[in-house]
């Protein structure tokens, strides 16, 4: 099992963030997470790299039963991250090549030592997001398209079993949106590569690849299971709490509001 949780529940202070959260990915698939502002989208990924012990239930997260193993960098080796969070973290003068390479330590520069073998399978991660020609720029003068490519190039390089999309389209125009899920398209169709879970705002940018959908709202899952049975009209007029329509072309959904 990729993730595991059973009957979770997290509290900070004097907030119940999530509430009797289940959800089971297995191995090969693939998962939007979809929920409005304050959904508890972030607080279940930041349980899921282990930055939150839940206050009751169980996790387990590509084999690491959590309270039972030691945590830190043998799990996040195996998870792999995308998310404004970790971008605010980067040394902004390194260039996209180091980027790409510090994933192979799970740490936020280049400290430890640099093997022929790494710099052979960045240089194919460069390729296969076609990121080369910026391989020497510095990370501060990208676009927001290349930084994102960028800090997928970091993630894939530590060959994780899980990785997480937290919102890598924010702020995108729709070729580089376009773009970076043609990238996201080709990673998930690879053999032997990470599931994906891919956390939205916009059921859009749901790709056909994604074929689980967890609906999150107000800390509890609202519904989780295929995509295609629950991104229908009904549901996400009761999910949204208004009447909305879901269309479907070339295989990805619109919701419009009735
Ligand atoms: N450390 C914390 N202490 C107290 N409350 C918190 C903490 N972290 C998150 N929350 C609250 O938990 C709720 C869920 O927050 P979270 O950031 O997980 O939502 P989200 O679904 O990611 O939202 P968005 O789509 O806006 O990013 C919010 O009401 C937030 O204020």
């Amino acid at each position: 099992m990729v993730i595991h949780l059973k009957d979770i529940s997290l509290r900070r202070e004097e907030t119940q963030i999530l509430k009797n959260v289940s959800w089971d990915v297995e191995p090969g698939e693939h998962w939007a997470v979809y929920g409005m502002n304050g959904a508890g989208k972030t607080a279940l990924l930041n349980m899921l790299c282990a930055y939150y012990l839940p206050s009751t239930g169980d996790v387990e997260v590509c084999g690491h039963v959590f309270g039972k193993s030691v945590l830190g960098d043998e799990l996040r080796r195996k998870v792999g991250i995308v998310s404004a969070g970790v971008q605010q973290m980067l040394r902004q003068d390194d260039n996209t090549f180091e980027i790409i390479l510090s994933g192979a330590f799970a740490s936020l520069g280049l400290y430890e030592k640099v093997t022929d073998a790494m710099r052979d399978r960045a240089v194919g991660i460069l390729h296969d997001l076609n990121a080369y020609h910026f391989a020497n720029q510095p990370y501060e003068v990208l676009s927001q398209g290349e930084k994102q490519r960028a800090l997928l190039g970091r993630a894939l390089m530590g060959e994780p079993e899980l990785l997480i999309l937290d919102e890598p389209a924010t702020g995108f125009d729709f070729i580089a949106r376009e773009q970076l899920l043609d990238t996201i398209q080709t990673i998930a169709e690879k053999d032997h590569g990470p599931s994906l879970v891919y956390v939205t705002h916009h059921v859009n940018e749901i790709l056909p690849v994604f074929t689980n959908i967890l609906l999150l709202k107000e800390g509890r899952v609202f519904a989780a299971g295929k995509t295609t049975d629950l991104l229908t009209s009904e549901t996400m007029s009761d999910f949204v709490g208004m009447p909305v329509e879901i269309t479907w072309q070339n295989e990805r959904p619109n919701m419009t509001r009735k």
